[in-house]
């Protein structure tokens, strides 16, 4: 820390127990590089906490360690009080922690419909795998069954896939998407793909959402009614919500706490005021002219 460094306010001091997602002192090294170091966070329902820093500052790094795409070198992590070091993202899903990528990861070829109802199914199959050895020969012989009912369309098969479609069509409802149910991922405007993604995420029925950059390549009519649309998703959905964006008028708008990196760092945390004036956040990140044209002081 420099010498004219402010120590970095603490995660929110709510019960551990509490804690949807939280981290404590996580770090990760590629080889030489330190991606992230001693990375602090704690969200709770009804946060909506925002991530950001320049390029390369380690926020995916930390998406992915908070997902178990990553293991830490150092540290820990825990959804709902539960330490998940060492599990598998789709383990984390099933556990309640969804997400949403930089680089769109839909599948293409599937209709809209369609992409969100395989997060729907994947996550009623992967409850139905809980088990101890009891329940996965029930679970076995249930899969077997199943796949005499997909093949005699019974009528509990069709029930199920009416569950399923009913809850993904609520899903494209909700992300404004209804009138692309029957289209093909690929072919959506790129604003729709990253909407498409959200819904997907939903269809897991998470507790925490994460977001990287979901404001990327869109337009400002639609990062606006996004801005909208991702507190309303907090509120009925019951969420706890980690945005990672560059735009600083979306994060800054709707984020009540934001954390800063740099060089995998946490330089600064706290209410959008607090770090939008914040000297070390201005010159690592948002540069004085972001300062001058938002009349802030540092
Ligand atoms: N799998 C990996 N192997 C090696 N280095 C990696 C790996 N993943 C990330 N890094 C490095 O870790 C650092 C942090 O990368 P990361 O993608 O997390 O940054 P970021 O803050 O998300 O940047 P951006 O805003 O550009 O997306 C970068 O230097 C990156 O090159």
């Amino acid at each position: 820390m420099s010498a004219n460094a402010q120590p970095v306010a603490p995660v929110a001091p709510a019960t551990k127990s509490a804690a949807l997602l939280r981290t404590d002192g996580v770090s990760i090294q590629f080889g030489g590089l330190k991606a992230l170091t001693d990375f602090r966070l704690s969200i709770q329902q009804g946060d909506l906490q925002g991530l950001i820093g320049p390029n390369g500052a380690g926020k995916s790094t930390a998406f992915n360690v908070l997902t178990g795409v990553y293991q830490p070198s150092q540290g820990e992590v825990f959804v709902s009080g539960t330490k998940v070091n060492g599990r598998k993202p789709h383990q984390i899903n099933l556990l309640g922690v969804a997400r949403t990528f930089q680089n769109i990861r839909l599948f293409r070829a599937l209709t809209a419909l369609d992409n969100v109802k395989v997060a729907c199914r994947a996550q009623t199959a992967l409850h139905q795998s809980r088990m101890g050895v009891g329940a996965k020969l029930a679970n076995a012989a249930h899969n077997y069954a199943d796949w005499w009912k997909a093949l005699l369309l019974t009528p509990s098969f069709q029930r199920e896939e009416r569950r399923l479609t009913a809850q993904a069509e609520h899903l494209l409802e909700v992300m404004g998407l209804s009138h692309r149910r029957d289209e093909e991922a690929r072919n959506l405007p790129y604003g729709e793909q990253r909407r498409l993604e959200i819904a997907r995420a939903l269809g897991s029925q998470p507790r925490v959402l994460l977001l990287d950059e979901p404001a990327a390549g869109m337009n400002t009519r639609e990062k606006a009614d996004l801005m909208v649309l991702i507190r309303k998703l907090r509120d009925d959905f019951k969420l706890g919500v980690l945005v990672i964006e560059h735009d600083m008028k979306l994060v800054m708008g709707i984020c009540e706490q934001i954390t800063v990196l740099d060089h995998g760092e946490t330089i600064a945390r706290g209410a959008p005021a607090e770090v939008r004036s914040d000297r070390k956040v201005i010159e690592a990140y948002l540069g004085d002219s972001y300062l001058e044209s938002h009349g802030g002081a540092a």
